[in-house]
């Protein structure tokens, strides 16, 4: 008899695991309707499985169905008080929700776990921010907070809070100052323009008549030029790009800083004049390697490209050239979402042959301003071999 019990128990357990596992392959080809069918029948028979009550919150929030995720979340916290993870779910729903108090006091009864990552960090530090609550004491209410490692996460949510945001507000300026090496640029930013006069009318009337080609020289104000560049040169984390060509480095590598933000949010605000839509959405840096690199023609995705050189004239050896040339044409469509070989099957020589260019000789804070989908390309260069005197440039790129 109790061998029995025990069998039907066994049989009952595998039958659920077959019947998630169907509908958790249900929700990921994104068949949500059926895949709900499939979780709530699971839920008819064990109402209080966990598992399935967190894959169905999952997929509700993937759907931004907030109310189901909410009810999944609660009803997984009912049946398990003591487990952490649905508070945590609630607590990120509430901050997406923008409510901010119910957010911070679920954080706040979490003070204990340890499976708080950096995005919770930063969302609890946000929500103290929005009742009045320092940032200090957060932290002091939440030890693990002191101990974040994650520096470049940290810095590309930061990020990308504030490129939303449009400005530094005290939560942000406070996590900015944690880290010693931007906290030079925290300064910067509170002493305003990080774009010289120059580039602000350039950008201004190019956003009420756009052309082809902008060129913007002294386009940073000397103060922020230094800081940008510092910043990229004091950064360690490059990453070889993917031509080979040359090293990158972006906003998820931790290259990023007030200054940067401040410029990318300064001219979004200028070229938004006409098209209040445009939002940044990429910062990048490259810095070359050797001066015998192909030209290779590429174009990126995105509505409007601007691009700015960093490295000071006296180690530009040819300023004849070293530049960018901008195509008339532009990639196609497919282009974007072709892998690298097709990419260059795709922008083969007789396009970018058939198109006329405008070429751009290099020039230290110099930008130039174009159709982020025009097919251009770097000029062949020379450039001298120590750190601070390779080729380097910023990309700000708007959509
Ligand atoms: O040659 C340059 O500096 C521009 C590089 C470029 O096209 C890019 O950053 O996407
Ligand atoms: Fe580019």
């Amino acid at each position: 008899m109790q061998q029995d019990t025990q069998t039907s128990a066994n049989s009952e357990q595998l039958e659920l695991l077959a019947a998630r596992e169907l509908a958790d392959k249900l929700a990921a080809q994104g068949q949500y309707d059926q895949a709900e069918r499939a979780y709530i029948t699971i839920l008819m028979h064990t109402p209080s499985d966990a598992t399935t009550l967190r894959n169905l919150g999952a997929m509700k929030w993937e759907t931004a169905d907030w109310t189901g995720a909410r009810n999944c979340f609660e009803r997984w916290l009912y049946h398990h008080p003591s487990a952490t993870e649905p508070a945590l779910w609630l607590a990120r729903l509430a901050f997406n929700q923008r409510q901010f108090s119910r957010s911070f006091r679920i954080y706040q009864s979490l003070a204990e776990c340890s499976a708080l990552d950096v995005a919770d960090g930063v969302a609890f530090v946000l929500c103290g921010e929005r009742i009045g609550v320092e940032p200090d004491c957060v932290v002091n209410n939440f030890p693990q907070l002191t101990d974040w490692r994650h520096l470049s996460c940290i810095r590309e949510r930061i990020s990308l809070l504030y490129l939303r945001s449009g400005h530094i507000t005290p939560a942000l300026s406070w996590l900015l100052r944690r880290e010693d090496s931007l906290l030079d640029d925290a300064d910067v930013v509170e002493e305003g323009s990080s774009l010289s006069t120059r580039a602000r009318e350039a950008l201004t009337s190019y956003s009420l008549m756009p052309k082809s080609v902008l060129v913007i020289d002294d386009f940073l104000t000397p103060q922020a030029l230094q800081s940008v560049r510092n910043s990229a040169l004091s950064h360690a984390n490059w990453r070889r790009s993917s031509s080979g060509h040359e090293a990158v480095a972006d906003l998820s590598d931790g290259l990023v800083s007030a200054t940067l933000l401040r410029a990318a949010h300064e001219v979004r605000t200028m070229l938004a004049i006409a098209r209040p839509e445009l939002a940044v959405s990429a910062i990048w840096h490259y810095r070359y390697f050797g001066n015998d690199v192909p030209p290779v023609p590429h174009a990126d995705d995105g509505d409007i490209s601007v691009n700015l050189w960093l490295t000071p004239q006296e180690y530009c050896l040819d300023n004849t050239g070293g530049g960018l040339t901008v195509f008339d044409a532009v990639a196609p469509q497919s282009y974007f979402s072709a892998d690298s070989k097709q990419q260059a099957r795709l922008l083969a020589q007789d396009i970018v042959g058939a198109s006329n260019g405008t070429a751009v000789p290099y020039r230290f804070n110099r930008a130039v301003v174009f159709h982020g989908r025009s097919i251009h390309q770097t000029q062949p260069y020379r450039f001298g071999h120590s750190p601070e005197a390779r080729r380097m440039n910023l990309t700000f790129l708007y959509d």
